[in-house]
């Protein structure tokens, strides 16, 4: 048996919300062996980030060799990533190790303010990471810093999508989690295409790790062999469901349910 395997380089989330946790539960839950590089521990809960303690450069380095000779990933994806040096370094070991099906969740900043990138680390995505991406996942206020442009409605968004693009990454897909329309729209932008994939808006505050949870639904599929079409669709029915089914647990932003689609479908 030909066991699918997924990879994330990403921060850990205390609370268990987003970040490592959240992409690891997702793994599982949609049948991929799940593996992980951590790039930073956050003292995080549903009330916020409480403090941030980056892993240092040759941990990073390590992790990322300790998987490359031994256990390599059908599909990866990356999420709080923090310096320029860390993404410079992550983007050499992807090239340097072939690894296919890069999945980009550019991570900014978390739900309650807190930054999880340095301002000068979004050149090192442009120039070093979306080069080697297949593909990568904005929400709307980050596709306005990589496209240098505000986002106010559709049409910004595609031009934004555009541009993206326009850095090396195959498919550009603009959440529309942080908008304002009635129903939750995302935009994916391949080869000059657009397409948008709707999906009811559920009015809750349990949306801590969505932007996580969907990228790693997204890798856990392309680790199956899914096409990215394919892998999209998936990835949007289980942040759907994780959110109508949330778990109101913690006082501030809560998780998402990452057993609601293994509910709904399994
Ligand atoms: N209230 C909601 N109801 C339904 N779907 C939503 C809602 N909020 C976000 N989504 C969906 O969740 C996915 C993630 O989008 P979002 O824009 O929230 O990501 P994000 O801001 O990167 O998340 P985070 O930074 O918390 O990890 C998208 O598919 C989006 O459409
Ligand atoms: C560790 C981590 N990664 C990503 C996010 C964004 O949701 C977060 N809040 N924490």
């Amino acid at each position: 048996m030909s066991v699918a395997k997924a990879l994330t380089i990403a921060g850990s989330d205390s609370g268990g919300g987003a970040g490592i946790q959240a992409d690891l539960k997702t793994f599982q839950e949609l049948g991929a062996y799940g593996m992980s590089v951590i790039t930073a521990i956050t003292a995080q809960n549903t009330t916020g980030v409480h403090g941030v303690y980056p892993v240092q450069k040759q941990g990073i380095k390590d992790q990322l060799d300790a998987i490359g000779k031994d256990l390599p990933p059908q599909a990866l994806k990356t999420g709080m990533l923090g310096s320029a040096e860390v993404i410079e370094t992550i983007a050499e070991k992807i090239a340097h190790y072939q690894w296919p099906h890069v999945v980009v969740d550019p991570v900014m900043v978390a739900k309650g303010g807190a930054k999880l990138l340095q301002a000068d680390a979004v050149q090192a995505i442009m120039d070093h990471l979306l080069p080697v991406a297949t593909v990568v996942t904005p929400n709307i206020p980050e596709a306005e810093v990589l496209a240098n442009m505000s986002i106010t409605s559709l049409e910004d968004r595609k031009r934004a999508a555009e541009q993206i693009a326009s850095y090396g990454v195959e498919v550009v897909i603009i959440k529309g989690g942080h908008d304002d329309s009635a129903t939750a729209i995302d935009l994916i932008y391949t080869n000059g295409q657009f397409e948008q994939l709707e999906g009811k808006r559920y009015s809750t505050n349990n949306t801590h790790g969505t932007g996580c949870t969907f990228s790693a639904a997204i890798t856990a599929q392309l680790a199956k062999g899914s096409s990215i079409t394919e892998a999209v669709k998936v990835a949007k029915q289980f942040i759907e469901l994780a959110i109508k089914e949330d778990l109101h647990i913690g006082s501030g932003h809560g998780p998402t349910n990452h057993w609601a689609y293994r509910k709904a479908y399994v």
